[in-house]
């Protein structure tokens, strides 16, 4: 559903943050995309919806090559890619209903965006989202009045409310303690397979990654240097990966998460 060719991003600086990263998604796979600070993880998430433009290569949304479109046809294919972000990128001084319903602002008019009024079935939808991700009694809340995994959560629901076809999650748990962070990371996993909605997720801790994907890319100075099940990160091409690490005790984390989830 998504295919990256020779895609290419070096910035103004010089710096080669992606070398002709080819990349195949299949639709509804969810694909965890690790690698060291500076690899190009947000790179590679962001030319996908170009908010940082390619050098070259090709973005293949379906049948849609996103890289050629102009900005009209680039907003209209931009809803069929829901973001999460790492900082939720809320406005705090909206309840989280507002939030949620913001996700649909690339759908109504400008009229209706301006005096947010959103047509009841996007209404009944976010109380939907809401419901399902738990926050259904916070709908009338100020954003600056949750903590960070609720935020997450509205950040989750405004990305679904997009009906997306596939979903770009820039390091979801970021910000989010441990436990929390295992609860997000589910939850997106859980509603990317109920939906069958592929998934792109950056994320820099490796133990999460191999407990909810069945399928992680390694990332190396713009370059792909894994690319399969989470089983198959073994210590040594973790230090292809990122370079010399004790992985033992990342992997072994692995099991010990299990007991804390099991224990929960
Ligand atoms: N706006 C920019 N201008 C110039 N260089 C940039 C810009 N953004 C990123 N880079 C460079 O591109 C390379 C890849 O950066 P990117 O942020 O994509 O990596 P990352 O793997 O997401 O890192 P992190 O995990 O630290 O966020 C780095 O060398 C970085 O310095």
């Amino acid at each position: 559903m998504l295919r990256l060719d020779a895609l290419t991003k070096t910035y103004k600086t010089g710096d080669k943050a992606l070398k002709a990263v080819t990349l195949d998604v299949p639709p509804g796979q969810v694909i965890a995309l690790i690698g060291p600070s500076g690899a190009g993880k947000s790179t590679l998430i962001r030319c996908i919806n170009r908010l940082v433009e390619p050098t070259s290569g090709s973005v293949m949304l379906e049948t849609t090559n996103l890289t050629t479109l102009r900005p009209a046809a680039l907003r209209r294919e931009r809803r069929r890619m829901g973001m999460i972000f790492q900082e939720y990128a809320l406005v705090e001084r909206l309840t989280v209903m507002e939030n949620v319903l913001s996700g649909r602002l690339g759908y109504v008019g400008f009229w209706r965006a301006l005096t947010r009024r959103f047509p009841q079935k996007d209404v009944d939808e976010a109380f939907r989202l809401l419901d399902r991700v738990g926050l259904l009694h916070m709908a009338d809340k100020r954003a600056d009045q949750l903590s960070g995994g609720q935020r997450q959560r509205v950040g989750i629901c405004r990305a679904l409310i997009q009906d997306p076809a596939l979903l770009l999650v820039d390091e979801p748990t970021a910000s989010l303690d441990p436990k929390t962070s295992r609860q997000i990371m589910r939850l997106i996993c859980e509603l990317c397979a109920e939906r069958g909605l592929a998934a792109i997720i950056n994320i820099h801790d490796v133990a999460l990654a191999q407990r909810f994907v069945a399928r992680v890319i390694g990332l190396r100075f713009g370059e792909i240097v894994y690319d399969g099940p989470p089983d198959g990160l073994t210590p040594e091409k973790l230090t292809e990966i990122y370079g010399e690490e004790d992985w033992e005790a990342t992997i072994e984390k692995v099991d010990e998460d299990d007991a804390v989830e099991a224990a929960e």
